[in-house]
């Protein structure tokens, strides 16, 4: 069976990472709306897991045998406390301000549903983020760039915020919102080998 990503995600990043793998995949509008989510735990993995649930399941109509449907939610974690997208800039400056100098973690919860079999992976990846100390027309001269605003943490590793980065611990491609070592753990589930599935001929994979 031809197997197909139905990614239920707007994010340029999590669409780019599934290019670089080759593995073929088509947008799905979700109408799962995180804002809206009432029950929002205070747990950054239950929160996560459950937002990238609700999402894949939220574009999981009409889907064909063989369609996964593919959805991921990322937060920072700081002392404990979760930090989403920032409201605005003011509050992008506080994030910034509390991760200069200090570790973190990311926290990515992802969700392949398998609507025809009947099948569900959900998990995440947790990668820890180190950032130097950083001065406050660092943080300003960054939020001008327009970069921190759609991103947890109101920073990205990908961009310009590569050099707020003084290291990191796990995986790189958790950070950027989509765990990859976590999605091949779901394929296989689901019973699709990766590499096979890659030198399948005739698949659109972007390569
Ligand atoms: C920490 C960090 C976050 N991010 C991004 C990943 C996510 O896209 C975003 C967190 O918001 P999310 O709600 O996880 O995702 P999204 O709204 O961008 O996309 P969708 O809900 O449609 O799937 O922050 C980076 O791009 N780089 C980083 O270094």
């Amino acid at each position: 069976m031809k197997h197909k990503i139905l990614l239920a995600s707007q994010s340029p990043r999590r669409k780019e990472i599934l290019r670089n793998l080759g593995i073929p995949f088509s947008v799905r509008q979700s109408w799962f709306d995180e804002d809206l989510c009432l029950e929002r735990s205070e747990d950054p993995v239950e929160l996560v897991e459950a937002l990238a649930r609700g999402k894949a399941a939220g574009a999981a109509e009409d889907v064909r045998p063989g369609e996964l449907v593919l959805g991921a939610d990322t937060v920072v974690v700081f002392e404990g406390r979760i930090l989403g997208k920032p409201r605005d800039r003011a509050e992008a400056l506080e994030f910034l301000g509390r991760l200069s100098g200090r570790e973190h973690l990311v926290v990515t919860g992802i969700a392949l549903l398998d609507p025809v079999g009947g099948r569900e992976f959900v998990s995440h990846g947790v990668t820890k983020v180190r950032m130097r100390p950083f001065a406050r027309e660092e943080m300003e001269g960054y939020i001008g760039t327009g970069e921190p605003l759609d991103k947890a943490g109101a920073y990205g590793i990908q961009g310009y915020g590569a050099v707020l980065v003084e290291g990191i611990e796990g995986d790189y491609f958790n950070v950027v919102g989509l765990p990859v070592g976590k999605l091949l753990e779901g394929l296989r589930e689901m019973g699709v080998d990766y590499f096979a599935w890659l030198g399948e001929k005739g698949m659109g994979s972007g390569h």
